[in-house]
């Protein structure tokens, strides 16, 4: 499979700690790849060593086959599109003067203006926008010279949620139409909407790279059972099953042959059950999970 990125063993050390430690990691092109991870765990730091803002100790960065560093990344400018942290704009030029310094391409201009919806502010001072339209433009200026990489850190940042869906809407079209994208985001309920692929970095280092549907089978299956008296239910479990040790109604895979005997003893008890799901179904908790198990462990190490 054709390769829009390839880091290799890539360090980065700042005032003698490491930001950075022996990172690596592919992008096949055509997907939408996510990279989450708790706060400054690394995640913007990738995102500027793969643009050649910041200068690596150690290993490669490819970007389409080509080599960048701070010092050589003519590839970048030809091929990717990116908004990094707060888009820096001049507050007396226009939307659309910005959008002309990144591109002479009128045709391509207006037709991602419509497609982010700021046709009505477009031609306003940048002065005059709020949060979200600065984002936006951010995201146009990224967008608009149809770039085969874009990455975007944090771009649900200041969008309401219609314009958040909208821009999902966006990714995905522009992703069919060919783009591979790399996207941060804290909100990861909205990220897991489209993502294919998923780059978890904790500690300056990538813990794992996958899809998410292997992502999920990494993790227990679990079930949550509720009910209309969780406490009550519980209770009735410890009573009538003592071995099994439950702490909650969130039902570990090693019991699930169990369940139909947990869920007849809370009907016997007149305890209403209300729902009984399947954790998997929720990439985001799987995230979490992951993210809470490995900084378990590191806490058991200290
Ligand atoms: N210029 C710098 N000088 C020194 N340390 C830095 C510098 N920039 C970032 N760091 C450190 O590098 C680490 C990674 O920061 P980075 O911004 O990449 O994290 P992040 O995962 O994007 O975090 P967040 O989710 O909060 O945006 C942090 O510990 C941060 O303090």
């Amino acid at each position: 499979m054709e390769k829009i990125a390839e880091l290799q063993n890539v360090s980065l050390r700042k005032h003698g700690g490491k930001i950075l430690d022996d990172i690596s990691f592919d992008l096949n092109a055509g997907g939408i790849w996510g990279i989450v991870g708790p706060n400054g765990s690394g995640k913007t730091t990738i995102m500027k060593v793969m643009l050649g803002l910041l200068k690596y100790d150690k290993g490669t960065v490819k970007i389409d086959n080509q080599l960048v560093t701070s010092k050589k990344h003519s590839v970048v400018r030809d091929q990717v599109g990116a908004l990094i942290e707060n888009p820096s704009l001049y507050p007396y030029l226009t939307g659309l003067q910005h959008l002309s310094l990144y591109s002479s391409d009128k045709k391509k201009i207006s037709t991602i203006v419509q497609q982010l919806k700021m046709t009505n502010y477009i031609k306003l001072k940048t002065k005059l926008y709020s949060l979200g339209m600065k984002q936006k433009l951010g995201i146009a200026i990224a967008l608009v010279n149809c770039p085969k990489l874009v990455i975007l850190d944090e771009p649900m940042n200041g969008l309401d949620p219609k314009s958040a869906r909208e821009l999902r809407m966006l990714i995905q079209q522009k992703n069919r139409e060919g783009t591979t994208f790399l996207i941060s985001s804290h909100v990861l309920s909205e990220l897991q909407k489209i993502i294919t692929g998923i780059i978890i970095v904790n500690d300056g280092k990538i813990s794992i790279e996958t899809t998410p549907s292997e992502l999920k089978k990494k993790v227990n299956k679990q079930v949550i059972i509720n009910t209309n008296d969780n406490d009550k239910a519980l209770k009735t479990l410890n009573v009538l099953f003592p071995d099994d040790g439950l702490k909650s109604l969130i039902i570990d895979s090693d019991k699930s042959e169990k369940l139909n005997e947990y869920l007849q003893a809370i009907i016997n008890n007149d305890i209403q059950i209300l729902s009984v799901n399947d954790s998997q179904d929720d990439l985001e908790n799987t995230m979490l999970e992951l993210m809470q198990h490995k900084s378990d462990k590191e806490g058991s190490n200290l």
